[in-house]
């Protein structure tokens, strides 16, 4: 297999409290290939933001990265900091949030904030920077792409704001792209509009993409394999296809039984008994074991085995437990 665009190895992020340190990510390791989408999925809370935020060098102070290792395409980016994390941010990696407003200069007409992110980051002159902002304004299905260049963000709706961020997200051609939560705060008939559209233009580009999302509809419509997070460790990693109907984690089944995607069909849907724990009280063992209808005292006590592809954190995973 080829060598992948992102490689996270054994990432713990940490934040000293007044309750002692907390570790929202804790160790966690998984890789993106050109053209794959891996989808971070997990309650709120799980850590997915911050495992996204560590990666583009956003992490706010005091949490910081207190263990492991990121790579970029070779190169080590971890210890980036100021002009040389802020120029990976624009050329290398590609960001959408779950607010548009938060990438988008409301002072700037949208032409001109695309024209000059590819100015800043490839070597064209300012006529093509300005023919291609056009284009990947078309590309994103904006109507009238000519006139609709001179237009300031807020003219735009919601979902045309966020085709906008993505078509500013690529104009760079970055090798990855972050989307946190790009279709939470749309409409749901535009949501599936946003997915396909982001999924398209990656695809077509050999883009990897992290996709962290709480939305297992978004995780089964657009990802390739999908990494679910609980109490800021991995818990699953797979396939989605796999992950999804065959998942081996009790967590991921439980996950899974609560979504209504799951459970067409059944009268009710299932609840997962509990709630995730604080992170100044993750539980000795796995950190599901309190929520656990199979944990032993081995779960109670010891460390559960790290994961890789195809696996699940769990001394006893699921042996052929269909979902769906
Ligand atoms: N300054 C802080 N001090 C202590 N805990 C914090 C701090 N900032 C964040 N956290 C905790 O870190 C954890 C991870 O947060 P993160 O935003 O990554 O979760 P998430 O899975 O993305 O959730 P959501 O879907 O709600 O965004 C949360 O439990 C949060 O409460």
């Amino acid at each position: 297999m080829a060598d992948p665009v992102l490689s996270i190895r054994d990432l713990s992020v940490e934040i000293p409290t007044r309750h002692g340190i907390v570790r929202p990510v804790d160790g966690v390791s998984y890789d993106i290939q050109a053209g794959e989408i891996l989808g971070i999925v997990g309650e709120s809370g799980a850590g997915k933001s911050m495992a996204g935020n560590a990666v583009i060098g956003l992490l706010n102070p005091p949490a910081h990265i207190s263990k492991g290792e990121i790579w970029l395409n070779g190169q080590r980016i971890d210890h980036l900091k100021g002009d040389a994390m802020r120029r990976l941010r624009g050329k290398e990696i590609g960001m959408v949030f779950q607010d548009p407003l938060t990438s988008l200069n409301p002072l700037l007409r949208i032409g001109d904030q695309l024209t000059e992110t590819m100015l800043t980051h490839l070597p064209i002159s300012r006529a093509e920077a300005e023919k291609r902002a056009v284009a990947a304004l078309e590309e994103v299905g904006i109507p009238g792409a000519a006139e609709r260049v001179n237009s300031y963000p807020h003219e735009f709706s919601g979902g045309m704001r966020q085709r906008v961020v993505i078509a500013l997200a690529l104009c760079a051609e970055p090798s990855l792209v972050i989307a946190d939560e790009p279709t939470t705060a749309l409409d749901v008939s535009v949501q599936a509009q946003i997915i396909a559209l982001l999924r398209r233009l990656c695809r077509d580009r050999g883009t990897a993409v992290m996709l962290i999302t709480h939305d297992m509809g978004v995780i089964a419509e657009a990802t390739d394999r999908v990494a679910v997070m609980y109490a800021g460790r991995l818990a699953e990693l797979g396939p989605v296809r796999d992950v999804l109907t065959h998942p081996q984690h009790p967590y991921t089944h439980g996950l899974m039984a609560s979504t209504p995607l799951a459970s067409q069909g059944k009268r009710r849907l299932h609840q997962i008994p509990g709630a995730m724990p604080r992170l100044d009280a993750v539980p000795d063992g796995c950190a599901f074991n309190p929520r656990c209808p199979h944990a032993t005292d081995k779960c109670r006590q010891a460390p559960v085995p790290r994961v890789s592809n195809g696996q699940a954190a769990c001394w006893y995973p699921l042996v052929d437990e269909k979902v769906i």
